[in-house]
């Protein structure tokens, strides 16, 4: 699959994001979201910041997002997630109506890293629930992977 500028531009800033997590003792996990050519939210995971096991990138981007503009849906947004969204951040996105999801490393990439990840797609995902939603994967995936391993050397402990 092949990325616009723009789509790398915005995934970067995804990145630093998940990078900034990082640096506070979280999760190697980030998430943004742009709608209308504006960033909406960049922010990473905040499981442990919050002891929230529901606290992954994406749901903390989709709730910061909806709380700001007091609203629950999220039509023509796009959603960069550093990695592949859960099930559970899949449905969330589902919940939210954000109209395209692009992601850079894959859940196995994460369940690589010791998460406890179920595995199953995004792809496998839309297919099932007969979503609308869009999934491009692999954007700057070897950053995110990066990312992964930079938390890992550092004593990152996965849940
Ligand atoms: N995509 C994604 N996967 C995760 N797996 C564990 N936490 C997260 C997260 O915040 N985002």
């Amino acid at each position: 699959m092949t990325f616009s500028p723009r789509d790398c531009e915005l995934m970067q800033q995804a990145l630093d994001a998940c990078e900034q997590g990082i640096h506070h003792g979280q999760s190697p996990f980030g998430a943004l979201i742009e709608r209308d050519d504006q960033v909406l939210v960049a922010t990473h995971n905040h499981v442990r910041a919050q002891s929230d096991p529901t606290a992954h990138a994406e749901v903390c981007a989709i709730r910061h997002a909806c709380g700001h503009l007091n609203t629950i849906h999220l039509e023509s947004a796009t959603i960069y997630s550093t990695t592949e969204p859960c099930p559970m951040c899949f449905t969330a996105i589902h919940w939210a109506r954000i109209r395209r999801i692009v992601f850079g490393a894959s859940i196995a990439d994460a369940a690589r890293f010791g998460f406890n990840e179920l595995p199953v797609s995004d792809s496998q995902l839309k297919q099932l629930g007969q979503s609308p939603v869009m999934v491009e994967g692999g954007c700057l995936a070897d950053r995110a992977i990066d990312l992964f391993q930079r938390w890992h050397d550092r004593g990152g402990q996965p849940y």
